[in-house]
């Protein structure tokens, strides 16, 4: 292909002999490489990097990354794509499928000389997730920093759409998400595709789900049908029909672990355990306080479920900095939790499937599933975020009775090797009494729980795979009280909702514009609590204030007094906390499995047991465990030992006054003439209570007697409300009176002339009026019950009719007098 400089270079002068040099080189490099990958044999085994014919600028960005050796997928994807053929790649997660096509893109187009804001774009690169997406521009951005000039965005909204039209226009890549991406196609007059080169779709077989089938096709309608077209995902499709639909001409398929006895990386241990769904928070509990030390991923099927688990636990303070994450939060407040999360050495993040595809959380130990996924592809790239490049990691999904059998063989078909292990009875803590005795204190979480019920319930009915979840087998009532519910709340699930719900469900769960969450997540679509509101809600398009307080208040739900108590960034998202629970409960430091089979990991896997984990897992606190206010915790073994030991917590800790808020309130006592204290209410004694009566008369002389003490001091109440707005009345009318004089005196001495002044009759039509105008005033004085008018209004229309009346010197106001006199004359006229 003849290369073209026209983009590469900016406006070359003739007197820049530097410059014609460099193009020369880059004419030489280009027609080199070009050769090089003619010749290139796909076929071939290279090991590194070195090894392809690579373009300098490339080469020096992956060494400089640390990129020498090829992975399975590269090695085998990377030649094809070099040679413009359209591939379709499929690697275990974690093998390294992002460099495979992101290197074919930059060199492709330096090859083509796709460079600088004349030659348009040339490579789209679609992630269903803005958080993929963006990892996905990172490392475009690392490995093509060093040398090369193309322009490169992101465009996953968030952002002014304005901002991001004024960028397209001079991009060469762009790393996007779907619905962001077809916005601009349709509206950004100068966002030119004509020139589009490449096609990436990564999270293939996700993007070309129902979910966004309808962005794709519209996207690639305004697409070349002259391109190149990679596909890649640890879950391929091959289905005809996909492919049709993308226009690939005559593609490769690259499918590097197909021959591999398991679809899961060899690395990764993965278990399950029965845990019937009321005692799944138990399980849960335990499991994170025996594993304080590790870094853990909890999938959970809903936002509402995250929410709930999240704000619940972080009040019983497991001892590890609790994280959360979901499609519902906002965009900067995801990209805090999982920058720290990607950061954090221990910690605990709750997640729906918005990070189940593709994320590269670094070194993560554990991925939790508490909810059954969806299908086996779901649970093999939520698993697939541990043990990622070579690393160990372990899995643990949690099943329901009802669930184990179809969800074995759903995994078995997908060559997932899972052994079951069970949780020993002594080592599982039940949580059930303090989430209920929570919620009981707490409305706020008992709603998120609510919500929490609802959303999980509505989730199992919209499953597609029956033979997996049969809604009728789970204990809900059991379910409901784990929540800290007093009982399982009334869902209908209508056909008309189903119906909503499944399309919601088939919806980009994890793109940009629609919420993440397993379907049933929104808060109109919760079925009906109780009443039958959300059906209402749905139906209109309305929030209710239920909604409105739950969205506004549970932003920071139980968060008070652990905000003073915590430093935190600041970030209505995941707090991170770090503290243990003082009561000793917590400090599990056995192993909580009860391990009956297990599967080698590997030779000699060096991941960590159970055991291993907990043995070093002795928290050292110090403080005051009575108060329970010590928030100095030190993991011992911990290489960075995590202390939270801000000056503003030691200033809190000597404060009296503020470690009085964490006390325990209170009981309000009454005191007797012998200074004995009494609650407020005692019990009597039954005989003494026998001898005045029987129990009902007792009860209606009491309620009589109540009902006449209400009765008086009402009436006392009454009178002295009078008392009080009349008092104000006369004072008010005093200053008026006393204006009023103040206002003539004045009047008269600055003119006396009167000249365009209304007299007589039309003064008193107009103040009646005014009077009528401003909603009956007179009625307002005669009635003291009635509120009073705002006074400065009243001011304003007095004063004027003053000044008519003062200015005018046989006007009006001479013949009626007083105010009070013109008053009740207007009253009189009223009627
Ligand atoms: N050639 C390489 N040498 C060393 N590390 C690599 C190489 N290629 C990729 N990696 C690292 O491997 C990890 C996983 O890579 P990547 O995210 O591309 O995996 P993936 O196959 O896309 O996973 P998933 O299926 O979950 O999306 C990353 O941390 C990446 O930096």
């Amino acid at each position: 292909m003849a290369p073209q400089l026209a983009g590469r270079a900016r406006p070359t002068k003739p007197k820049k002999p530097q410059r014609t040099n460099k193009r020369k080189r880059d004419d030489v490099d280009v027609e080199a490489l070009e050769s090089a990958v003619s010749e290139l044999d796909p076929k071939a085994t290279y090991t590194t990097f070195t090894d392809l014919p690579l373009s300098e600028p490339t080469r020096e960005g992956l060494k400089s990354a640390h990129f020498t050796t090829l992975t399975d997928i590269q090695a085998r994807a990377v030649p094809l794509a070099l040679k413009g053929r359209d591939v379709l790649g499929a690697a275990k997660t974690g093998s390294g499928k992002t460099l495979a096509f992101l290197i074919p893109v930059l060199e492709n187009l330096y090859r083509a000389q796709c460079i600088g804001g004349d030659a348009g774009l040339g490579a789209m690169v679609i992630s269903p997730t803005r958080e993929l997406a963006i990892q996905i521009f990172e490392v475009l951005r690392t490995i093509g920093r060093k040398g090369h000039l193309f322009a490169a965005g992101l465009v996953i909204g968030g952002k002014s759409l304005r901002e991001e039209q004024d960028a397209l226009a001079r991009m060469n890549i762009v790393v996007c998400t779907p619905g962001r991406i077809l916005q601009h196609l349709s509206q950004t007059a100068a966002f030119n595709v004509d020139n589009l080169r490449m096609l990436v779709l990564d999270e293939a077989d996700r993007i070309l789900d129902m979910g966004f089938s309808r962005d794709l096709d519209a996207i690639i309608e305004y697409l070349p049908t002259d391109r190149q077209t990679l596909l890649f995902s640890a879950t391929q499709t091959k289905k005809v029909g996909d492919l049709a639909r993308l226009s690939l001409r005559d593609p490769e398929y690259v499918s590097v672990h197909e021959a591999a006895t398991a679809a899961t990386p060899a690395t990764l241990q993965q278990n399950y355990v029965l845990t019937p769904i009321p005692e799944k928070l138990d399980t849960l509990w335990s499991f994170i306080t025996s594993s304080k030390k590790s870094k853990i991923l909890v999938f959970l099927s809903s936002g509402k479920q995250v929410r709930f688990v999240y704000e619940a636990f972080r009040h019983m303070q497991p001892g590890i900095p609790l994280l959360h994450l979901h499609g519902r939060q906002k965009q900067t407040a995801r990209l805090d939790i999982t920058d720290r999360f990607r950061r954090a050495q221990h910690s605990c993040l709750f997640a729906t499937d918005v990070v189940a595809r593709g994320i590269d959380f670094p070194a993560v130990d554990w991925v939790v599933q508490v909810d059954c996924p969806e299908d086996a592809d779901t649970y093999i790239h939520r698993v697939g975020r541990t043990a990622r490049y070579e690393r160990e990691g372990r899995a643990v999904l949690f099943l329901d009775p009802s669930e184990e059998e179809g969800m074995l063989k759903r995994l078995e078909q997908k060559r997932v090797p899972i052994e079951r292990i069970s949780v020993r009875g002594k080592k599982q803590i039940s949580v059930k009494k303090q989430v209920q005795s929570m919620c009981f204190q707490d409305p706020q979480l008992k709603y998120l729980g609510q919500k929490a019920f609802a959303s999980y319930t509505r989730s199992l009915h919209v499953q597609k795979d029956r033979e997996v979840f049969d809604l009728q087998k789970y204990d809900l009532e059991g379910f409901a009280a784990s929540l800290g519910l007093p009982g399982a709340p009334r869902i209908k699930f209508l056909r008309a909702d189903a119906e909503e719900v499944k399309r919601r469900k088939n919806a980009p769960r994890m793109g940009p514009e629609v919420d993440d969450d397993v379907s049933a997540d929104s808060d109109d679509e919760e079925g009906e609590m109780g009443v039958e509101r959300a059906k209402l809600d749905k139906k209109n398009g309305v929030r209710t204030k239920y909604d409105r307080m739950f969205e506004r208040k549970n932003q920071d739900v139980l968060a008070e007094h652990y905000a003073k108590m915590v430093k935190t960034d600041g970030d209505a998202g995941g707090e991170d906390v770090d503290m243990s629970r003082l009561d000793g409960e917590q400090a599990v430091d056995d192993d909580l499995f009860d391990v009956k089979r297990r599967i080698p990991a590997g030779e000699g896997s060096p991941v960590p047991s159970l055991s291993d984990i907990d043995d070093a897992d002795e928290a050292s606190v110090t403080g005051d465990p009575a108060t329970g206010t010590s928030r100095t915790v030190h993991l011992a073994g911990a290489k960075d030992p995590l202390i939270i030991d801000s000056k503003r917590r030691e200033k809190l800790l000597k404060s009296k006054k503020k470690l009085l808020k964490h006390k325990a309130k209170g009981s309000r006592v009454v005191f007797d003439d012998e200074g004995m204290p009494h609650q407020v209410y005692e019990m009597q004694d039954d005989e003494a209570f026998r001898s005045k009566g029987a129990a009902e008369e007792q009860r209606r002389q009491y309620v009589d007697a109540e009902a006449e003490r209400v009765r008086e001091q009402d009436g006392r109440d009454k009178v002295l409300a009078k008392e009080k707005k009349r008092e104000k009345r006369e004072k008010r009318k005093e200053r008026e009176r006393a204006a009023e004089e103040e206002d003539g005196v004045e009047k008269g001495e600055d003119d006396g002339t009167g000249v365009g002044l209304v007299g007589g009759e039309d003064a008193m039509a107009n103040f009646l009026a005014d009077a009528q105008a401003s909603g009956s005033d007179l009625e307002e004085e005669a009635d003291v019950e009635v509120e009073e008018q705002p006074p400065k209004k009243q001011k304003k229309w007095f004063q004027k009719d003053v000044r008519r009346d003062s200015d005018d010197e046989v006007g009006v106001g001479k013949e009626i007098g007083t105010f009070d006199e013109l008053e009740a004359e207007a009253a009189r006229l009223l009627g």
